[in-house]
């Protein structure tokens, strides 16, 4: 990964708590610390400072700051079952500062969601380590930011310059997003406390002179780019008196592809055994197995909070979530033009929808061939083939828009709040159920309602048996003749797409499928007709030029029915 460590700019408040609470059950660095103490000078020229700041850098700023939330849905939202209304902020007496209520009033969180509720009132104390599920889009966010920022304001924030709170989560549009939330739930606080971002993509050495240089009390940091920075002697220096450490999406964060990297960064802050630092690991998804693995971050005898039932699936029971099943490749792209077809007539207002796809490249020609397809609609891709600017550029624009469809691949998979998202598509199957059940939480968020529907092909269709616990009921309507009645506009549409992007998607179907051939029941021969199957409706006379070098790697080698030959040479 490549990129930036960048600075958070934001307004200083007037009031401050003086003194408070010490908190903390073991062995927690005692001290000043800087923000609740300001004297009403000191804050006089901070607030100056920050002004100035603030005005010049609008942009920024505007990025950066949450929308209110609303409040009756989200107190309608947070009532139990059993009609008890939420509790407010401010009932919690002195668990949290004034400045920090302040902000929360501001930012429209007026009433507690039940995983707030349970970590600001359950934990043994907010130092204390903790594995806490909630189900998608319920404020797991401020849950843990809440407590560990707490926890500086009570007397135990770093000395200025050093980290107090390092936040690993798995993407770049997500580190940006917890650090927006950050910076509103600070906004109050008579001195700023900077939140810096670490993550791929981006110039390295201008951020991280700006990370060195300046008071990155909170990090929020996707572990590639951290391991790299820590590979630097004064960048280890700054987590000298780190308080807390939170693994956000926790599973994902300590499974194969991740873990290694998770060791890697722990090496190289304050071991846990000798500093004692709070760790803090949150999901909507815990598998039983991340109990073995979360002991690098957590004591044993650490607290698990969760606000799911034993055997409930983790997603929100406000979105129903239904399967269509195709028969063949071919009525792949003509069913889901009459799914989002179908749907816009059922909800024409606003209608803001998001595609998954499996890979980056087959989300890429997704995006390609539906821009066409579906002019009326406007339209967003969002995937790892894109450079950052793009990215975060497109990340922010859905973010805002009121209307309009998102083709996304799992960058935005897990934790990416696009408000009033009020369909879920998946195209294709998903890998695991934790990733399904992450990709239906980008609906139904903060109150709104939402839908999911999963679109697979016949030999996909085993993923809705062998996950029973799912709530996935067939699709209420037969698509099948109105699919065919889109065949033409879909022809057309490909023949306006570039070769190159179909030969992408091709392969990147092929390398996907390849991982699932067993699941899928599919011969490798089998797998190779039925990608063939999906590039002749891309309509490619013939199955795109595939390197012998690419075959190889995906363990196709021999295999019959591929195109072998280089694209570069034709
Ligand atoms: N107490 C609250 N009152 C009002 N809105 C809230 C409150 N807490 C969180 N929100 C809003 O709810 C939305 C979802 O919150 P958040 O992104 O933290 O959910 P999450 O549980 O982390 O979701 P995911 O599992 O997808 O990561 C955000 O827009 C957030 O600003």
């Amino acid at each position: 990964m490549g990129h930036p460590i960048r600075q958070t700019p934001k307004g200083d408040a007037p009031s401050a708590r003086r003194g408070g609470r010490r908190g903390g059950h073991r062995g927690v660095r005692g001290g000043h610390h800087p923000y609740a103490n300001a004297s009403s000078s000191t804050a006089g020229t901070q607030s100056t400072m920050s002004t100035v700041a603030a005005l010049t850098r609008p942009t920024l700023d505007a990025e950066r700051l949450p929308a209110r939330a609303d409040v009756m849905d989200v107190k309608r939202l947070y009532s139990t079952t059993a009609g008890e209304e939420p509790q407010t902020f401010g009932s919690l007496g002195k668990t949290l500062d004034p400045t920090l209520l302040q902000a929360l009033d501001k930012m429209g969180f007026e009433y507690m969601s039940p995983v707030q509720q349970k970590v600001l009132t359950q934990l043994p104390t907010l130092t204390s380590d903790c594995l806490v599920q909630a189900k998608t889009g319920t404020g797991k966010t401020a849950a843990f930011l809440l407590p560990s920022i707490q926890n500086l304001l009570q007397g135990n924030a770093p000395p200025r310059g050093k980290v107090g709170i390092l936040v690993i989560c798995p993407t770049r549009e997500l580190a940006l997003q917890i650090a927006k939330e950050a910076d509103g739930i600070t906004a109050c606080l008579p001195r700023k406390m900077e939140c810096h971002t670490a993550f791929g993509g981006t110039a390295r050495a201008s951020n991280l002179s700006k990370f060195l240089n300046g008071n990155p009390t909170i990090l929020v940091a996707t572990p590639g780019r951290l391991n790299d920075l820590l590979g630097e002697e004064n960048v280890r220096e700054k987590f000298s008196h780190i308080k807390t450490v939170v693994l956000d999406e926790a599973d994902r964060m300590l499974d194969q592809g991740f873990a290694p990297d998770i060791h890697k960064v722990l090496r190289n802050i304050p071991s846990k055994q000798t500093d004692g630092w709070q760790g803090m690991c949150f999901s909507a998804t815990l598998p039983e197995k991340v109990n073995d693995v979360v002991k690098c971050v957590l004591y044993p005898g650490y607290t698990s909070l969760s606000t799911i039932d034993g055997n409930e699936a983790p997603t929100i029971d406000r979105v129903p979530q239904y399967s269509v099943i195709v028969p063949s490749m071919t009525q792949m792209f003509t069913t889901l033009q009459a799914l989002i077809e179908t749907e816009y007539q059922q909800n024409p207002q606003d209608f803001k929808a998001i595609v998954f796809g499996t890979t980056a490249n087959g989300v890429a020609l997704l995006y390609d061939v539906y821009k066409k397809a579906l002019p009326r609609f406007r339209m967003y891709e969002l995937h790892s083939r894109m450079n950052q600017n793009a990215r975060t550029r497109t990340t922010n624009e859905f973010k805002a828009a009121t209307s309009g469809i998102l083709f996304a691949s799992d960058v935005v998979g897990r934790g990416m709040d696009f408000p009033n998202v009020g369909l879920v598509i998946q195209l294709g199957l998903p890998s695991a159920a934790e990733q399904y059940i992450h990709r239906v939480g980008r609906t139904a968020r903060a109150g709104k309602d939402g839908r999911a529907v999963t679109v697979l092909y016949s030999n996909e269709a085993f993923f809705v048996h062998t996950n029973p616990s799912l709530p996935i009921k067939p699709y209420p309507e037969d698509l099948s003749s109105k699919a065919a009645q889109y065949q033409s506009v879909i022809n057309e549409a490909f023949t306006q797409v570039e070769d190159e992007s179909k030969a992408k998607a091709y392969s990147a179907f092929l390398g996907y499928n390849k991982t699932f051939a067993k699941k899928l029941q599919l011969s490798l021969p089998n797998l190779v007709a039925v990608a063939n199957e999906y590039s002749r409706t891309m309509g490619c006379p013939e199955p795109p030029l595939i390197e012998k070098r690419t075959i190889g790697k995906m363990g196709l080698k021999g295999v019959p029915g591929l195109n072998i030959g280089s694209r570069r040479e034709n």
